[in-house]
């Protein structure tokens, strides 16, 4: 295709096929089978021609024949045919659904470490896109490219190995037909094809992810009166699919229409050279309508060529947009051999810089903070100064460049991150809730837990009766992100999947920002819980959180500006408290 370099192709395709091989004897015996099917079906127009015929000549010669053998061959050809398809249909769509299964788990695989940093530019709905259509534009490789392929390569050697038998001559034109009609046209049409199926695939993808942002914010468009201008986008984007697909399906028009004149001149040609072997008694007259008919029925196993080669196209398309997230390497990489996890909750950040990209601004510049074990620690100060930076590099989501982050005296980096973030609860303002039951998204944080562990976690973020009061209790479902339950609702379902969790290091990330007093009221009670016996680090812009934290840390623009306990920094009575810690 324009833009990718052949090599880069050949490469893909390698990949592609390297793919397919824990499945490659499905896919062979769905290719055998097809064969099977296809020459069942050549043989069962060129006998049954070749039967009436004789049938015919023996009736107007008055001479007996044996009808017998060639009926039973007709009847065998037919059950083979008929069985055959239902077989192969059997096979290639369970070879094609077991790919499928490892295609997704394969492509998910990849894709999981490489969140949040690396996914953060892609579109939701393109992401989806990837891993909906062009997983299964992967998956059609097969039945769509591979399959007719290899049965077209392997049939068209056994047809012209069977027609040389009568006549080389009539062999020759048969492959010739073949060769234009599955090889040649095929190859142009996908020539012409490349464009307007690059372009097919671009604007469906930019389609989708478009629908799936303006199903997502449906609210907000309506509120600002915004739907029309959506439509317009949709629209005009499902306009612009249109001319690539016109031209798509007149480049297969063209095709199927030229492999047809293709048949009929291939068959004209092999009746022209038949005929006169029958007069010079080269050939019987029943042969001819055989000979007649094979040929054309041999077209049928290169049918499926024309859309194969088109088929290519749109497939290394596919593979080149799965490739690349599956070629992305994550933004932080485990050490080769992972220090043992740590045990002690003490935390100690020292001249940490970091920023979110090589020309991007310090986001952390010289930070310096100290969490001992069993601590309660607050990280206040005005957006943008760097707050949820720290939980990012904690949560070994991004790296830093500079200076040290120990925990239990080791570098952050000697740890597996998957150990650190086992190490860690978080409870965020965007803790998402996934569209299943309560007690789904809370056995989430430890699928082992039993019932009594989980009301007892749900009981101290105090959330337990709330949830009893719905109809279904803990199998209520939440809906997307938990729409169904109230923002503080939510917010203790996430703090007692925190504590179910029982990690030694809390992490909470504004947890009451967005509630009413009410709420936060109720929220910082089950946080009151979600603290005792833990090393805590509590980011927040409210006031009421902090009167119970043991040191408070002021962040200015990436580094530490004052700190010191409540009391130092804020007077007794917490008045001007108040005022600081409303300012971010
Ligand atoms: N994922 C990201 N990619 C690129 N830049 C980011 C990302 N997250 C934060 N930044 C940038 O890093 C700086 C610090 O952001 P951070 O989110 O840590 O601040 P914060 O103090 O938590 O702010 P807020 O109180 O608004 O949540 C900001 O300039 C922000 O634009």
């Amino acid at each position: 295709m324009p833009g990718i370099p052949g090599g880069r192709r050949l490469n893909d395709l390698r990949r592609l096929l390297s793919l397919f091989v824990p499945y490659r004897r499905w896919m062979a015996g769905g290719i055998a089978l097809s064969l099977v099917v296809a020459l069942a079906n050549i043989g069962l127009l060129a006998l049954s021609g070749w039967f009436i015929t004789a049938m015919a000549v023996a009736g107007l010669a008055h001479v007996s024949m044996d009808y017998f053998t060639p009926a039973a061959g007709i009847r065998g050809l037919a059950i083979l045919r008929t069985g055959g398809r239902y077989l192969e249909r059997l096979i290639t769509h369970e070879a094609t659904l077991r790919l499928l299964a490892r295609l997704r788990v394969w492509f998910y695989e990849h894709l999981e470490p490489l969140a949040p940093a690396r996914i953060q530019y892609y579109r939701g709905g393109d992401l989806l896109s990837r891993i909906r259509a062009d997983i299964d534009t992967l998956d059609n490789f097969y039945l769509r490219v591979l399959a007719p392929t290899a049965a077209a390569v392997v049939g068209t050697a056994l047809l012209f190995g069977f027609m040389a038998l009568f006549s080389m001559r009539i062999a020759l034109i048969d492959l010739a037909g073949l060769a234009l009609a599955g090889a040649v046209l095929p190859l142009l049409a996908q020539r012409a094809g490349r464009r307007p199926g690059r372009n097919a695939v671009e604007v469906r993808s930019l389609l989708r992810s478009t629908v799936v942002d303006g199903v997502q914010g449906l609210g907000e468009l309506r509120v600002y009166g915004a739907s029309g201008r959506q439509q317009e986008r949709v629209s005009r984007l499902s306009h612009d699919l249109i001319g690539p697909q016109r031209q798509l399906s007149r480049i297969a028009g063209a095709a199927a229409a030229t492999t047809g004149l293709t048949t009929q001149l291939s068959l004209w040609f092999a009746v022209l050279i038949a005929g006169p072997m029958v007069a010079a008694h080269e050939i019987d007259g029943p042969d001819l309508a055989m000979i007649a008919l094979f040929v054309m029925a041999s077209f049928e196993t290169v049918n499926g060529l024309p859309a194969a080669f088109q088929s290519l196209g749109e497939t290394l398309a596919a593979a080149r947009r799965v490739f690349e997230i599956v070629d992305a390497e994550p933004q932080v990489a485990d050490p080769p051999t992972p220090a043992v996890p740590p045990t002690r909750p003490e935390l100690r950040f020292s001249g940490v810089r970091m920023r979110y990209a090589d020309d991007a601004p310090w986001a952390l510049d010289g930070l310096d903070l100290e969490l001992p074990a069993g601590r309660r620690v607050a990280l206040i100060g005005a957006t943008g100064s760097g707050k949820t930076s720290v939980l990012n590099l904690l949560l070994r989501f991004w790296d830093y460049q500079a200076g040290s982050i120990t925990l239990d005296g080791r570098e952050l980096r000697e740890y597996a991150g998957e150990d650190l973030r086992r190490y860690c609860a978080v409870v965020s303002q965007h803790t998402h809730l996934f569209n299943t039951t309560i007690r789904a998204n809370l056995m989430l944080a430890r699928s082992d837990a039993d019932e009594s562990q989980m009301i007892e976690a749900a009981k101290q973020a105090r959330i337990h009766d709330e949830i009893m009061r719905f109809p279904s209790g803990y199998d209520t479902f939440v809906g997307e992100a938990g729409e169904r339950l109230s923002g503080g609702q939510a917010r203790r379902v996430a703090i007692a999947r925190a504590l179910l969790k029982d990690a030694p290091l809390l992490l909470l990330d504004e947890p009451t920002e967005g509630l009413d007093a009410h709420s936060e009221g109720h929220v910082l009670e089950a946080i009151q819980t979600a603290m005792q016996g833990r090393s805590v680090l509590l980011i927040t812009h409210r006031p009421r959180a902090l009167r119970h934290m043991d040191h408070i840390y002021v962040l200015e623009r990436g580094r530490i500006g004052i700190q010191g306990t409540p009391e130092q920094l804020f007077g007794s009575e917490g008045a001007s408290l108040n005022a600081y810690a409303t300012v971010g």
